[in-house]
C-alpha cells in the first residue's frame, strides 16, 4: 500500500520545494527564483558584496528598477540626493552585470508593478526584494518575501535566503462583495479587523469565492497590503485568471513549455484537508468603501461614517493611539468623513497604480473636473501602464479634468522624491501607508480606493462616486 501523503497548504508546498538546507535551531535556506532590487535598499548590500570580494551569484535572476527616488514631472535628476542614489544603483548594476530599467526606459516603473507585468513572476516561484511590499507578487501564486538589506546582500551573493519558517494563516472573505467595493476595501477591512500586528509571523493565503472572483490586478492590491497587517507574505493559489493574465507576457513561457507550465501550476493549491495554523473569516456582504481616519491602516471606518471618539475605545493602548492620531490628523470625534476637505489626491503606487486602477478612476472623472481647491496627481505605476493608459485615451480624461499626468515612480507614496505634501497638507491617497510623515513632514493621509480617490478629487473632500451629481 502506498502511504497517503499528508495534505499540505500552498505555502508549505512552495516552501518545501525551495529548501536548500535545513537544520535544527537554524533558519531554513531557500532557493530564490527571482531577485528584484531598487535604489533605496541595495547600496549597502552591493557595498558589502564588494568589501567581501564577492560577486552576484545569478545576475541573470536579478533585475533592478529605479522607482523610489525618481522625479515624476521630468526625467531630469535635479535633486542631488536622489541623483546619488540612482547613480550608485547604475554603477553597481554595471559592475555586476545586473539588468537595470532606468528612468526613461520603456520598462521602468515600480518594482512590484513591473515584475508581474513582464511575466517575470510566475506561480510556484520564490521572489525576494529588499522592499516590504514584495508581498504583492504572491497574487500570482508565488512565495514572495520582502527582506532587509543584509538579506539582499546574502541573496546577491548566494541566490539563497535564510529565513525562519512562518506559520500559515487562511484568510477567507465570505458573502457577496457589494458593487463599488473592491480589493482596497477588502485589505482595509481585514486590517481593521485583525490590526496591524494581526498577521505577525504568518504566511497568509487568501481563499474563497470572493478572492477567486477578483481580477489579477485586484489580487495584487490585496496581497500588497498583507504586509500592513504585519504578515510575512500573502498569496493566492493560481487559477485561470492567473494563467490568462500571464499568457503572452514577455517572460512567460510559450508553446509547449506554456502547456507544461500550466499543467504544473494547476497543482499549486492547498490540498483538501490541509490545516492552517490560523484561520480568519471576514464577511463582506455589508462592506462599503472604507477610509482611514488615523495614522495606521487599521484606523479605518466606512466613508459614510464619522471620526470615532477615542474615549469610547475600551483598550487603553488603542485609546491612547487614537487620541494621538486625531491630534496629528487634526480631526475631532464625530466629524463626518464626507466633510473632510482635501488639499491633494494621489492616485498611484504599487497598491493602486495599475491600468485597472487608472481605468476605474478615469471612469469616475470622465466629464467632470477636479475641485479648484484640490490638486490631483495621477502617477502610473510603470512606463507600460502609462503607455497603455495613453493608448486608451485615459490621460486625456485626467488632463481634461484638471489632474496632473505624471511619469512612473513611487511618487507621493512616500517622501523620498520631490512629490511631497507640504505644510501639513491633507491627502486622499491610494497608497498603502498613512504613518506620521509618510507623505511629507506633518502630512495627513487618508487611505482610499481609486474610485474614492477620483470622486474625492472632484468633490474636494472625501467622497464616493455615488455622491457626485
Ligand atoms: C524604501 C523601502 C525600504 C520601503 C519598503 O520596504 O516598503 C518602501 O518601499 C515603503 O513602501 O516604505
Ligand atoms: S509605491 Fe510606495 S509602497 Fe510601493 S514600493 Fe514604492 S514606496 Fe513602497
Amino acid at each position: 500500500m502506498i502511504a497517503a501523503t499528508k495534505p499540505r497548504t500552498l505555502a508549505e508546498k512552495l516552501w518545501e520545494s525551495h529548501v536548500v538546507h535545513q537544520a535544527d535551531d537554524e533558519p531554513d535556506l531557500l532557493y530564490v527564483d527571482l531577485h528584484l532590487t531598487h535604489e533605496a535598499t541595495s547600496p549597502q548590500a552591493f557595498d558589502g558584496l564588494r568589501l567581501a570580494g564577492r560577486t552576484v551569484r545569478r545576475a541573470d535572476l536579478t533585475l533592478a528598477l529605479e522607482d523610489h527616488n525618481v522625479p515624476t514631472d521630468t526625467h531630469r535628476l535635479d535633486d542631488p540626493v536622489s541623483r546619488k542614489q540612482l547613480e550608485t544603483l547604475r554603477a553597481n548594476c554595471e559592475r555586476y552585470g545586473v539588468e537595470l530599467y532606468r528612468v526613461g526606459h520603456d520598462r521602468q516603473g515600480i518594482v512590484h508593478v513591473v515584475g508581474p507585468q513582464l511575466g517575470l513572476v510566475q506561480p510556484g516561484m520564490t521572489v525576494v526584494c529588499g522592499d516590504s511590499h514584495t508581498s504583492t507578487h504572491g497574487a500570482l501564486g508565488a512565495l514572495a518575501f520582502g527582506v532587509g538589506t543584509s538579506d539582499v546582500e546574502h541573496v546577491l551573493a548566494t541566490q539563497c535566503l535564510a529565513i525562519d519558517r512562518p506559520r500559515t494563516m487562511a484568510v477567507e472573505f465570505t458573502g457577496r462583495l457589494p458593487a463599488g467595493v473592491g480589493a482596497k476595501d477588502l485589505a482595509l477591512a481585514l486590517i481593521g479587523e485583525i490590526g496591524t500586528n494581526g498577521g505577525e509571523g504568518h504566511l497568509v493565503e487568501y481563499r474563497g469565492e470572493v478572492v477567486r472572483a477578483l481580477s489579477m490586478e485586484a489580487r495584487m492590491t490585496l496581497c500588497n497590503m498583507t504586509i500592513e497587517a504585519g504578515a510575512r507574505a500573502g498569496m493566492i493559489a493560481p487559477d485561470d485568471t492567473t494563467f490568462a493574465y500571464l499568457a503572452g507576457r514577455p517572460h512567460a513561457p510559450s508553446g509547449e513549455r506554456w502547456e507544461r507550465a500550466v499543467a504544473h501550476w494547476r497543482g499549486l493549491r492547498t490540498d483538501e484537508g490541509a490545516v492552517f495554523d490560523r484561520a480568519v473569516t471576514v464577511d463582506v456582504s455589508d462592506l462599503t468603501p472604507l477610509v482611514t481616519w488615523g495614522t495606521n491602516p487599521s484606523q479605518v471606518v466606512p466613508l459614510g461614517g464619522t471620526v470615532p471618539d477615542p474615549e469610547e475605545i475600551a483598550d487603553p493602548a488603542a485609546r491612547q493611539a487614537a487620541r494621538r492620531a486625531l491630534e496629528y490628523m487634526e480631526l475631532s470625534p464625530g466629524t463626518r468623513l464626507r466633510d473632510v476637505p482635501l488639499d491633494v489626491v494621489f492616485l498611484g503606487s504599487c497598491t493602486n497604480g495599475r491600468i485597472e486602477d487608472l481605468r476605474a478612476a478615469a471612469g469616475v472623472l470622465r466629464g467632470r473636473s477636479v475641485a479648484s481647491t484640490t490638486r490631483l496627481l495621477v502617477v502610473p505605476g510603470s512606463a507600460q501602464v502609462r503607455r497603455q493608459a495613453e493608448d486608451e485615451g485615459l490621460h486625456e480624461v485626467f488632463l481634461r479634468a484638471g489632474a496632473e499626468w505624471r511619469l512612473p515612480g513611487c511618487s507621493m507614496c512616500l517622501g523620498m522624491n520631490a512629490d511631497r505634501l507640504r505644510g501639513g497638507e491633507r491627502c486622499a491617497s491610494t497608497s498603502n501607508r498613512n504613518y506620521e510623515g509618510r507623505q511629507g513632514a506633518r502630512a495627513r493621509t487618508h487611505l482610499v480606493s481609486p474610485e474614492v480617490a477620483a470622486a474625492s478629487a472632484v468633490a474636494g473632500r472625501l467622497a464616493a462616486p455615488s455622491d457626485l451629481g
